[in-house]
């Protein structure tokens, strides 16, 4: 009895998991779309959502867990994409070959890294090994792959030129193992409780889920006691990814390489297309070496790096060798990144630019810092 338990168990194998995320999917696509129908897409759409974290986590990938590749440099930007596109050729293009690169364990497969260094910043590359359709309800090594890339800040979907048709396929991937490109977390507080029901106030007008499918998405989660607070007009998906938590928020650069076959009319077809699919992208050539500065600028510009120039106190700012910082950092970040005792040692700092009103102006730990900015930092004396 025991034993024939345990091969019930065990015998839910990934193609039983395959099978029945195929099967949903395709009563997803028979079933219209109406008001009657919206409770029932999305108890259909949350299921799905399980089992995919369920597929992904007995490849061993997925997950919210980290990742085997060792975060480094500023920033981290991941090429993912078909294999032959060119990801290698680029990667080794945009990085230096003399750039330390750290010691990476991989046991099962081989994402190479490398740096980039551009405007004073260290931006690690990774080139993912080339994805597969598929991937996403566990087969074959893909899903590992994809679970690298969910470590990163900038995803850069590559394709090549004969290949546009990729990008929404590649995009469907990645959406399937969490990966939202191009979009903010949805503004949803769900606290749950122990009695009481379901109770759902929202500040907006909620015109694409009702309230009566956010508590079937609740209960296939096993949810029934729970306040949540809506602020903005949610769609089903949003709301499932919140529910099920573990979503990473990424924006993306489409790619496009080997433009060095392209003639101007098919050239004009293509950023047609590209304007279609409606990303920011860049068309380059891995090999003849085309774009490659402006793809430089455009991821730099993507990450949303600043430059703070430190000043000690009574002395010149050093201007050759900024600090580099994400976009929205305060004087903590940089403290935080300068040594661990500066936060705790806090006295005031001093800033000259774009973020104050005046040169010289006196902030606390929380001001918000702006490109170029001149900072002093003082700290008591210990
Ligand atoms: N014409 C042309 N060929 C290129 C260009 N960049 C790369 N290639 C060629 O495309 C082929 C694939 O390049 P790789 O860099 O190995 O592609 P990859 O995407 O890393 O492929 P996988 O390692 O299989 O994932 C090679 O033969 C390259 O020489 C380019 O800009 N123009």
């Amino acid at each position: 009895m025991e034993k024939l338990q345990y091969i019930k168990k065990f015998g839910e194998s990934y193609m039983d998991i395959a099978e029945e995320i195929r099967r949903i999917e395709e009563e997803l696509k028979k079933t219209p779309y109406n008001k009657a129908t919206q409770k029932h897409i999305a108890r259909l759409k949350a299921k799905l959502a399980k089992l995919r974290e369920k597929a992904q986590s007995r490849s061993g990938g997925g997950g919210g867990k980290g990742y085997a590749v060792k975060k480094s440099g500023d920033a981290t930007a991941a090429f993912v994409g078909f294999p032959s596109v060119g990801k290698s050729t680029l990667l080794n293009k945009l990085t230096n070959a003399n750039s330390e690169v750290g010691a990476y364990a991989f046991t099962t497969l081989t994402i190479v890294p490398g740096v980039l260094e551009y405007k004073g910043a260290k931006i690690q590359l990774l080139d993912a090994p080339g994805i597969i359709v598929g991937a996403s309800s566990g087969k074959g090594r893909g899903t590992e792959v994809l679970s690298a890339v969910r470590s990163a800040d900038l995803i850069l979907l590559t394709v090549d030129i004969y290949t546009l048709e990729h990008l929404p396929v590649i995009e469907r991937e990645l959406y399937n193992v969490g990966i939202r490109l191009d979009q903010k977390p949805p503004d949803v507080k769900i606290k749950v409780k122990d009695r009481g029901g379901i109770n759902v106030t929202s500040t907006v007008p909620l015109t694409k889920i009702d309230k009566d499918t956010i508590e079937a998405i609740l209960n296939e989660y096993r949810i029934h006691n729970a306040d949540v607070v809506i602020r903005e007009d949610i769609s089903v998906e949003q709301f499932i990814d919140v529910v099920a938590g573990n979503r990473v928020y990424i924006p993306s650069l489409v790619v496009v390489n080997k433009i060095d076959l392209a003639d101007e009319e098919y050239l004009k077809y293509i950023e047609e297309r590209l304007k279609e699919f409606g990303k920011d992208y860049v068309l380059v050539s891995g090999n003849k070496e085309i774009n490659l500065d402006l793809l430089k600028e455009k991821i730099y510009n993507k990450l949303g790096f600043i430059k703070i120039y430190l000043k000690p106190q009574g002395k010149k700012p050093d201007f050759d060798e900024p600090l580099i910082m994400r976009k929205g950092a305060t004087v903590k970040d940089v403290c935080e990144k300068l040594h661990r005792d500066f936060v705790k040692n806090f006295r005031y700092a001093l800033v000259w630019g774009k973020s104050v009103k005046y040169p010289g102006q006196r902030v606390g730990l929380d001001h918000k810092l702006e490109d170029e900015d001149i900072l002093t930092i003082v700290i008591k004396r210990s």
